[in-house]
């Protein structure tokens, strides 16, 4: 199997990466292109036997999966050079959720599909979120989530909800990140404790939760339930959290969403331009 990647910026590069030291792919199965083609060149260097294309078309050339892994706005000019290039055959993937699966499939005769990663595929672990066009098979969708459950969890998800789903999967590790700064900043302001120390702690219990939540078998209720013993402080926390937290979500998916339908509604306008 054959696999191109254009476009080896961050998320283009961390995939390679992933894929690699997961040892799914050897570098040989891989092809990449990008704009500078120094990035593409350094991960040659860094993985020998891995090419480098001279344009995405050399790319996506003798590919059977072909991943776009540039930004949103940069989708026309990538899918103007390929759409005389690919073939029935081969699987296109976007990794960007404003791009639809209906824009790939009008413009590119090949099959398409949208799965949106996470950073936390360089640690091999994560969702990846899996959206499928028409034209993709049964055995299409397998050969996928078998490639992606090697750097985390694949998850079939319906195109409609993939903001929603990648604001907390995709978008998480940011927010969480946020959070734990905070909680950090409070804990050292309050008592001196060491803010990176904090940090630490707040890394292993977020480790922790997930592990409790996946092969621990307990729910998110169960967990709360669980450690707010009766009488104790985490239960007076949990009602800090209550008053403060409860807007807090709905308001940023609000957001999230908005700026999402901005950015289809400015794509739909750049796909009008490309001939099918
Ligand atoms: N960051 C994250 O955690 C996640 C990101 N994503 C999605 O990944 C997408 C890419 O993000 P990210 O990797 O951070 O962006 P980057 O800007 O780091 O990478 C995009 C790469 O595409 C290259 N590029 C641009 N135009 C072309 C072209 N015409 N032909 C070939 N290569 C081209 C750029 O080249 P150059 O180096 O010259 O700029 C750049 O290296 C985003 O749309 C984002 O939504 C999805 C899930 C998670
Ligand atoms: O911020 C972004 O747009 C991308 C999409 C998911 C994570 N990062």
């Amino acid at each position: 199997m054959q696999i191109a990647f254009i476009g080896t910026g961050s998320m283009g590069g961390l995939l390679i990466e992933s894929f690699l030291r997961s040892g799914a792919l050897q570098p040989k199965q891989i092809t990449a292109s990008s704009r500078t083609l120094s990035k593409v060149e350094r991960l040659s260097a860094r993985y020998p036997g891995l090419k480098t294309a001279s344009s995405n078309v050399q790319a996506a050339l003798h590919s059977d999966i072909i991943f776009l892994c540039v930004k949103p706005l940069d989708f026309q000019s990538v899918l103007s050079e390929l759409k005389d290039v690919v073939t029935e055959e081969q699987i296109v993937v976007s990794i960007t959720s404003p791009i639809l699966l209906a824009h790939l499939e009008s413009i590119l005769p090949s099959k398409a599909a949208k799965i949106i990663p996470t950073i936390t595929h360089s640690v091999l672990s994560g969702a990846s979120l899996c959206m499928y066009g028409e034209r993709i098979r049964p055995e299409d969708r397998l050969l996928l989530e078998q490639l992606f459950s090697s750097v985390g969890t694949p998850v079939p998800i319906p195109e409609t909800q993939v903001r929603t789903a990648s604001d907390i999967s995709s978008c998480g590790p940011a927010f969480l990140a946020y959070i734990l700064a905070l909680w950090a900043d409070a804990a050292e302001s309050r008592s001196g404790l060491d803010r990176n120390t904090a940090i630490q702690l707040g890394a292993q219990m977020l480790l922790g939760t997930g592990r409790l939540l996946t092969e621990g078998g307990f729910t998110v209720e169960q967990l709360q339930q669980r450690v707010a013993v009766p009488g104790g402080v985490t239960a007076e926390g949990l009602q800090v959290l209550q008053e403060h937290l409860f807007q807090v979500f709905p308001e940023l998916i609000k957001t999230t969403t908005r700026k999402h339908e901005h950015d289809l509604i400015k794509l739909d306008k750049l796909f009008e331009n490309i001939e099918a």
